[in-house]
């Protein structure tokens, strides 16, 4: 096992990059590094094989964060995220500061992420998808990897990284990672840390819920909204809704999505399923 190589600055970043001519993958986070992450870095090795380069960035974007969001409190665990990138044997860990990002402050030029990013997250988290994209168009840019691989988990945000590198023609390759998940169905996510007790113990009617509505896919949009609905308890619901698999909202046949967002205590969690629509 070979510790990772840490660049802090774009300078350090080049010149780690510079070593590999083989494929190249990038997996993109905030740190605080679980299981998860993990199987994003293991299929971001399959992609670039055992020759190439897989880089992980560990870097808290204070643009997709809005004002009274968690942005001070969310977990920073640096010494623990690299030890975890070193077993993953991940080549080059990109973790700038805020400065080295954003080197002109806010940046006043943003990607938008149309009307799709003021639905569903969006609707609750304004300005959020602007900041994730822009975050995301600069670390592909910066990185400039054959792949880049992002968590179903974050469905929405999945989706419009997709749209972002179609309509711009950025020459990336996007893939999706199915969610990893607790054994009683809890999606893994950083935030889960902040869960008490009682609302861990709440926390997987999402995922109870998901599972209901996408068993009752027979029965149509209705029943599948409604058996998802049933198994939503000791949470409070901020969405539950389902689209087409591509977000576009319209009538609902083949492959749809099944979302929902609920906060347990102060927490929000977020959640989603493929659902066969007949
Ligand atoms: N349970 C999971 N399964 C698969 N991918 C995941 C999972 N959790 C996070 N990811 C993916 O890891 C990448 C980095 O996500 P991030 O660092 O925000 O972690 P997170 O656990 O989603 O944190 P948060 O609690 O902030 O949502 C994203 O592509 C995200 O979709
Ligand atoms: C993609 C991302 C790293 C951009 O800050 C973030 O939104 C996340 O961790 O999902
Ligand atoms: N995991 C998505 C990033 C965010 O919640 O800000």
């Amino acid at each position: 096992m070979t510790d990772p190589i840490v660049a802090r600055t774009r300078d350090e970043l080049t010149e780690a990059l510079a070593q590999g001519e083989n494929e190249t993958a990038v997996v993109m986070t905030m740190g605080a590094l679980h299981a998860g992450h993990r199987v994003l870095m293991r299929a971001a090795r399959e992609q670039a094989g055992d020759d190439g380069t897989v880089i992980v960035t560990i870097f808290v974007n204070p643009l997709q964060f809005g004002p009274g969001e968690d942005f001070d409190r969310y977990p920073r665990a640096f010494d623990a995220d690299l030890a975890a990138c070193a077993d993953e044997g991940v080549d080059v860990v990109f973790a700038p500061a805020t400065e080295e990002l954003y080197p002109y402050g806010e940046p006043l030029v943003r990607v938008d992420p149309g009307p799709l990013g003021t639905q569903l997250e969006g609707a609750v988290r304004p300005g959020h998808f602007a900041g994730v994209l822009t975050v995301v168009a600069k670390l592909l840019n910066l990185t400039v990897p054959h792949y880049a691989l992002f968590g179903e988990k974050d469905y929405q945000q999945l989706t419009l990284i997709r749209r972002m590198v179609a309509d711009l023609d950025l020459p990336y390759e996007i893939l999706g990672v199915p969610t990893v998940r607790e054994a009683d169905g809890l999606a893994l996510s950083s935030r889960n840390l902040y869960l008490s007790a009682d609302e861990r113990a709440a926390a997987p009617s999402l995922a109870r819920a998901l599972t209901a509505g996408a068993d009752a896919a027979a029965g149509g949009p209705d029943a599948v909204l409604a058996a998802a609905r049933a198994e939503l308890t000791g949470v409070d619901v901020d969405y539950l809704e389902l689209r087409g698999d591509d977000l576009a909202t319209g009538p609902l046949s083949g492959p749809a999505r099944l979302l929902v967002a609920a906060r347990a205590g102060a927490t929000r969690l977020i959640d989603n399923i493929a659902v066969d629509l007949p």
